[in-house]
């Protein structure tokens, strides 16, 4: 999927990124979008409006979306604010009343991501059609399924998709709505670097004083793109009130959020990291080589191991490490819980390379 475009591809895309879409998390009323709209475009310059026309709740009772009427206030929007304008699709027949309805860019649920028949159903409702398409993230951490959902959409024709990041349920409670998990989108783009990452704080956070730092920490892992749920009265919204911020809000944080760019010109600059880099280059390989010989050791114990017939897990020497290398981390400024974890995966390692030196015969 190498030729998946960038976003500056998109003729929605004006300024480059990293971009900004906003809107409420339902249309609720003409008035209602028409005025959240308005007074974002008037706060702040954005890229995209957006607006959920069906949306999948969790329990049924739930307002669930205005459906096809809300579509015709979206496109009233989209000509009176000359803007771009972003929906959300679960099915064949959303994505041909969104484009009826002059939809820009489409996005497909985290409840829809999850489910193979759905995607594909969408897909083959894309087939032969040209419009962007943003796909969040299943709502379980699974990247499979992620990246399989793309490939269905990438498969339809469609070579502008983005993902969007909205985190993942947890069973435990935590202060995130979704926990971000942040290693998956960094696995994501590790795997397609050429795909564009939009986050989207709103759901990631569940709560507007998350939206902030979500966002800022978004931009540092060099995502394109932020979307920001906002409503013109987030407290009297019909869904997700705790985690929609008024226009006025929306303005302060992208402001506040300082933008990072991942590339430089500058000669001095990138002569400096080029310096430190060797420097890592360097230690990488005395680490590499001190793993090393700790695995000949290791292989070495195995050996005498066999020879006297004793286990290869050994608990007491086990647990002695794995509470004294962190406590030495600590004192050397390193984290406690990633020596843990180093150590643990480390002493995985130890096992399989045992486990094999004792059950086979020397020669
Ligand atoms: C190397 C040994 O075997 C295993 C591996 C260990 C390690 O990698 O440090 C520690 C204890 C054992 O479970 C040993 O017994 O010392």
């Amino acid at each position: 999927m190498k030729d998946i475009q960038p976003l500056e591809s998109w003729s929605v895309v004006k300024n480059g990124g990293p971009i900004a879409i906003a809107g409420p998390c339902s249309a609720e009323s003409e008035e209602q979008l028409m005025e959240t709209c308005r007074q974002i475009t008037e706060e702040i310059d954005i890229t995209m409006l957006r607006a959920g026309i069906w949306k999948p709740r969790t329990r049924p009772g739930s307002f669930e979306g205005i459906g096809e009427e809300g579509l015709k206030w979206f496109a009233n929007v989209k000509k009176e604010l000359n803007m771009p304008i972003t929906t959300e699709v679960a099915n064949a027949q959303h994505v041909e009343l969104a484009l009826k309805y002059g939809a820009d860019v489409l996005w497909i649920g985290a409840r829809s991501t999850v489910n193979p028949f759905t995607i594909q159903e969408i897909a083959d409702a894309l087939k032969g059609v040209d419009v962007p398409v943003m796909i969040k993230n299943p709502i379980n951490p699974d990247l499979a399924l992620w990246k399989g959902a793309i490939e269905r959409i990438y498969g339809a024709g469609i070579r502008q998709i983005a993902g969007i990041h909205r985190g993942f349920s947890s069973f435990e409670k935590t202060k995130y709505r979704n926990v971000p998990m942040w290693k998956l989108a960094i696995a994501l783009k590790t795997e397609l670097p050429n795909l564009p990452l939009i986050c989207d704080p709103s759901h990631i956070g569940g709560t507007r004083d998350l939206i902030y730092p979500v966002s800022q920490k978004a931009i540092d892992l060099d995502f394109d793109g932020l979307m920001i749920e906002t409503h013109r009265d987030p407290d009297n919204a019909w869904s997700d009130a705790s985690q929609q911020v008024t226009p006025k809000r929306l303005a302060e944080i992208l402001n506040e959020v300082k933008i990072r760019k991942s590339t430089t010109d500058a000669e001095e600059v990138n002569n400096k990291l080029d310096d430190l880099r060797s420097k890592i280059d360097r230690l990488d390989t005395e680490l590499l080589d001190v793993m090393s010989q700790r695995m000949s050791v290791v292989n070495e114990i195995g050996d005498y191991k066999r020879e006297n017939n004793l286990t290869v897990f050994q608990a007491g020497r086990w647990i002695d490490i794995f509470q004294n290398r962190p406590e030495q981390a600590e004192k050397l400024g390193i984290g406690k819980s990633f020596m843990e974890q180093l150590f643990k995966l480390i002493h995985d390692e130890s096992i399989r390379v045992q486990t094999k030196v004792v059950n086979t015969e020397k020669a």
